[in-house]
């Protein structure tokens, strides 16, 4: 939705409000956004006008997304199967085998980063996607239909484009690709450590020969960052870096993690978060009412109120979602006196970045230290060789699922993939890129996507992907602006005002400026870059190719291997036929 129709649904919908506020609320506002495309072209043809910023404003008026939807009645129906994928989401609820019963936050979420049995973690981990994707299987498939035929009416070919012009760059698809593959050794490595490591706490029979690791493993519902493992992975004994424990010996609350957040920017001459953001923000998890956990940032347009969702748990991984939230803010503060179309971020990667590039400077050793969260950091290769595997293990294992979500979905989008294959689809991607498995058959009947906030709540998702690369080049052009002189991976930005002035410069430029020009800007350069990624994580990357170097194995299949357990299903009666020919060929022959 264009920005100012959130004034008027958002405050509701930031409240998890009823179904019928959010559909017909937005209908109402899809007829205002439609009457001012309409306008914007029926005046004359402004894309002849010679000010280049008059026509940016044209050109973004004109994309009002799926309120360009021509049936009133099938916007309707769109809104009503988007809330209720969203519901089915937000009420999951999983009773385990022990008689408790969890909501995903906290409980799933803690259970998975903590548990180490491996039949717990399966259960989990099946059981959510039973109360969650495999509920709105067929929603999916009629919200697919209706939501291309919103963006056709939009002059769009289908969601997908409409999704990919935000990047304004005809080769953005082949850039995304050949940063996947730069960066795909990098994984491999981390991906053969973190098997060997996990092979000899589950027992290696536990683990297919096709080199692929059960999903289940990697304390996270997706697979998608591995931070939870710090403790089993972590190579050398010294103090860890996940600060957890030291928060909460220090009776760290929600606000006080959103206090240190806030601190940081000011310390950088940024904005500090306005009252109403301290007085409407929900940070912690509200008794007895359902509400949609995800944390999440929110604008309401208005120049005065800006809000963070989230139901807080004291642990440094929800400190570094607090960084990210509280950076979305931080952008809306910035573009706020924008106009209202141009109150975006450069590119939606942009958006994503601002919080992360001050976490890499808050995760550092020396940085807790200062905050004394850690105590005896020593500075040798050791500690380093830890604080790299943890940043590691968030920011390069995500690489592979931040990339393959919008590949599923812009081939769902596309036709290629008809709901009849949306789970293979699925699963494909997830085996050849992540080299992880399903750790029980899966089938057509489950719809294994939905499982992720992001697809029922239709949020694209390659801006992560996007984030992940350019934050490190912000990281080190910013490293420098502030005089950091040591590796990449050790410096602090904290309380440099110029490096706060360069990232600010840029930040209120909202998108009234290409990405390409607003990158040049902090970085020197218009485009992405993945060096900056590879010079942060260097020592890593040599230490873990040492490691590694008696693993004849390194690498997985590109199919996905037959679980070890789980009903029969069309994927693996698949299986099942080939086995049945290969023992028939070799009985004849
Ligand atoms: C935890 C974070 N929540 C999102 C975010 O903050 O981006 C929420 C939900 C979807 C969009 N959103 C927003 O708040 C937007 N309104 C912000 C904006 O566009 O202005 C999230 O989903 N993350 C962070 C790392 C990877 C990913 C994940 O957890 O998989
Ligand atoms: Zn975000």
């Amino acid at each position: 939705m264009e920005p100012y129709a959130f004034e008027k649904s958002t405050k509701k919908h930031f409240e998890n409000c009823c179904l019928y506020f959010q559909v017909n609320k937005s209908v109402e506002v899809a007829q205002i956004e439609k009457e001012w495309a309409r306008r914007a072209n029926a005046r004359f043809d402004w894309e002849k006008l010679k000010d280049s910023y008059i026509v940016r404003q044209f050109k973004k008026i004109t994309h009002i997304g799926i309120a360009a939807m021509k049936d009133e009645s099938k916007l309707q129906r769109l809104n009503h199967v988007m809330s209720e994928m969203e519901e089915i989401y937000s009420g999951g609820k999983v009773c385990l085998s022990t008689g408790d019963c969890h909501a995903l936050e906290p409980g799933l979420t803690r259970l998975l980063a903590t548990s180490r049995d491996y039949d717990l973690l399966q259960e989990v981990w099946v059981k959510w996607r039973e109360v969650t994707g495999k509920k709105m299987k067929n929603l999916y498939s009629e919200f697919v239909e209706l939501i291309n035929e919103a963006h056709r009416d939009g002059g769009y070919s289908d969601t997908a484009a409409a999704w990919k012009s935000k990047y304004e760059s005809e080769t953005f698809e082949q850039d995304i690709e050949d940063l996947f593959i730069q960066l795909g050794p990098l994984y491999k490595q981390l991906h053969a450590f973190v098997r060997r490591k996990l092979m000899s706490v589950y027992g290696k029979d536990k683990f297919p020969t096709s080199g692929h690791i059960p999903a289940h493993l990697f304390g996270n519902m997706w697979s998608q960052q591995w931070n939870s493992l710090l403790d089993l992975l972590q190579p050398y004994d010294k103090e860890s870096v996940d600060v957890t424990p030291a928060m909460k010996e220090q009776n760290y609350t929600a606000l006080k993690m959103f206090q240190v957040s806030d601190e940081f920017f000011q310390s950088l001459g940024m904005l500090k978060m306005p009252k109403a953001f301290w007085e409407h923000s929900m940070i912690e998890k509200p008794k007895g009412r359902q509400v949609q956990c995800h944390a999440s940032a929110w604008n309401f347009y208005n120049k005065k109120d800006f809000r963070v969702k989230q139901c807080t748990d004291v642990t440094m991984s929800d400190l570094i979602t607090v960084h990210h939230e509280m950076g979305h803010i931080e952008y809306y503060l910035m573009y706020k006196d924008k106009p209202i179309v141009f109150q975006n971020g450069a590119n939606p990667g942009f958006h994503e970045a601002v919080g992360d590039v001050l976490a890499l400077s808050v995760s550092t050793p020396k940085h807790l230290q200062k905050i004394n969260l850690l105590k005896n950091v020593v500075d040798d290769k050791e500690s380093d060789i830890n604080f790299m595997l943890s940043m590691a293990l968030d920011k390069i294992a995500f690489l592979p699922f931040g990339y393959l979500m919008d590949q599923w979905r812009w081939s769902v989008f596309s036709g290629e993939t008809p709901p009849s294959q949306y789970n293979e689809k699925w699963w494909q991607l997830r085996c050849k890129y992540q080299g992880i498995s399903p750790p029980v058959m899966r089938s057509e009947d489950d719809f294994d996507p939905g499982a992720k906030y992001h697809i029922p709540a239709n949020t694209p998702y390659i801006r992560y992907f996007v984030s992940f690369i350019i934050q490190f080049q912000f990281h080190k052009a910013l490293c420098k602006a502030a005089n950091q002189t040591g590796p990449l991976h050790t410096c602090d930005i904290y309380r440099s005002k110029e490096a706060g002035k360069l990232l600010s410069d840029v930040l209120k430029l909202g998108s009234s400026k290409p990405w390409e020009y607003a990158m040049e800007k902090i970085v020197g350069s218009r485009k992405m870059d993945a060096a900056p990624v590879m010079e942060y994580f260097k020592p890593l990357i040599d230490w873990l190719v040492e490691q590694n170097s008696q693993d004849e194995s390194i690498g997985w299949e590109d199919e996905c291997p037959m679980p070890p357990t789980g009903h029969s299903t069309q994927l693996s009666a698949r299986f099942c036929l080939i086995g049945i020919l290969t023992f028939l060929t070799m009985v004849i022959f």
